[in-house]
C-alpha cells in the first residue's frame, strides 16, 4: 500500500450547494438545489438519468457556473474565487467525468496509461521513484499493470474506465468526485472499485462524491445517500433508511419519482428565480400605495388606545 501523496492525511472539506438553479438553452436543469457534503463523508448522489447529476458534478468541478446561488468548497465560493484560490481548489479536488470514450473520460489520448497516471503526479514535489510506485501500484489495483505501456485508445471501453478511476485516485485529493462511477464495468471489476474508493476514504478522510445508478453500490460506500429529481434534491439520508426495500433500479426511479411531489420546475419560475431579487438578500418592502392607509390604521389604533387609557 502506498502512503498519501502528501505525506500527511488530508481531512476532507465541507462543500455546499446553496440555493442553485442553473438552465441549459433555457431549459431548467437545477432549480433552488441545496446539499450539504459533510466533511470526510462518502456522498452517493443518485436520480433518474436526466435530473441533474452530471450537471451537479460540473458546477463543483468549476466548469458550469450556477444562473443563481452558491458553490462552495471550505466557504470557498468556486465560481467567484480568486486566481490563487481557484489553483488550490483545483488542485485539492480529483474528478472522474462519466464516460468511457478517450475525450469523455479526460485521459490524454497520446500518452501511455502509465504516463497518464505520471502527468496526474506531476508538480506534487514527489520524486520520480515515488510517482513510480503510486503509479504502478495503482495500475495493479485496477488490473492495468500489463498494461502500463499502452495508449487509451487501445484498451477496451472498461479497460479506459479503470485506468481514468487509477488515475483520478492517484491524487489522493482531499475531495474526491466520481461521476457515473460504474458504468462500463462489469461486476467483477465493479467490486474492486468499490474496494478502492473505500480504501482510498478510509485512509485520507477525503470528502467523496459519487453518481451512480447502481443501488448495491449505494449500499456499500455511502454515508449519505442524496436524490435528485427534476433539478432538486428531493431526499437525503443514510442508505439504511433511503434505499431500504429497494430492491431493483425501476424500483428506485418509481419510489423516487412519486417522493418528486412538485414535478419539473417550471419555465417561467426559473426564469423569474434568476432574474428576480436575490432571495437571500430580501428585504421586506412596503408597497408606496399601501403606505397612507397603514398611517391611517396606525393612526387609529393609537387614538383608541389613548382614548382607552384615559378614561379608565
Ligand atoms: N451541454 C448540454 N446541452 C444541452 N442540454 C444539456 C447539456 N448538459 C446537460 N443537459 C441537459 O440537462 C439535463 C440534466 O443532464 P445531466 O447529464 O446532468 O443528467 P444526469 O442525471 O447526469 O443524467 P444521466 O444519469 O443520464 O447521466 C438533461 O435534460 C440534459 O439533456
Amino acid at each position: 500500500m502506498t502512503g498519501p501523496v502528501s505525506g500527511a492525511s488530508p481531512r476532507g472539506p465541507a462543500i455546499d450547494f446553496t440555493d442553485v438553479t442553473t438552465t441549459i438553452d433555457d431549459t431548467p436543469v437545477l432549480f433552488r438545489l441545496g446539499l450539504h457534503l459533510a466533511p470526510g463523508t462518502v456522498t452517493v448522489l443518485m436520480g433518474p438519468s436526466g435530473s441533474g447529476k452530471t450537471t451537479l458534478v460540473r458546477h463543483l468541478a468549476g466548469l458550469v457556473a450556477p444562473g443563481r446561488g452558491t458553490v462552495t468548497v471550505d466557504g470557498v465560493d468556486v465560481h467567484a474565487a480568486g486566481e490563487a484560490q481557484l489553483r488550490q481548489l483545483r488542485r485539492g479536488m480529483s474528478v472522474l467525468f462519466g464516460g468511457p470514450s478517450v475525450f469523455e473520460s479526460s485521459l490524454f489520448g497520446s500518452l501511455s496509461a502509465y504516463d497518464n497516471l505520471a502527468y496526474a503526479l506531476d508538480g506534487r514535489g514527489l520524486s520520480p521513484e515515488r510517482v513510480e510506485r503510486i503509479a504502478m501500484h495503482r495500475l495493479r489495483e485496477m488490473r492495468l499493470h500489463d498494461r502500463a505501456d499502452t495508449l487509451p485508445a487501445e484498451l477496451p471501453a472498461h479497460g479506459r474506465k479503470r485506468l481514468a478511476i487509477a488515475r483520478t485516485l492517484a491524487v489522493e485529493a482531499p475531495v474526491l468526485v466520481l461521476d457515473e462511477l460504474e458504468t462500463g464495468l462489469d461486476a467483477a471489476h465493479a467490486d474492486t472499485l468499490v474496494a478502492a474508493v473505500r480504501e482510498q476514504h478510509e485512509r485520507t478522510g477525503a470528502t467523496v462524491l459519487v453518481t451512480t445508478h447502481d443501488i448495491a453500490l449505494a449500499r456499500e460506500l455511502a454515508d449519505t445517500v442524496a436524490i435528485l429529481c427534476h433539478g432538486r434534491i428531493v431526499a437525503c439520508g443514510p442508505p439504511s433508511e433511503l434505499l431500504h426495500g429497494v430492491t431493483d433500479a425501476d424500483d428506485f426511479d418509481r419510489r423516487f419519482r412519486i417522493s418528486d411531489f412538485l414535478g419539473p420546475p417550471d419555465p417561467e419560475a426559473t426564469r423569474a428565480e434568476l432574474d428576480g431579487p436575490r432571495r437571500r438578500s430580501r428585504t421586506i418592502e412596503l408597497d408606496p400605495r399601501l403606505l397612507v392607509p397603514a398611517l391611517v390604521v396606525l393612526a387609529l389604533v393609537t387614538s383608541y388606545c389613548l382614548f382607552l387609557l384615559l378614561t379608565r
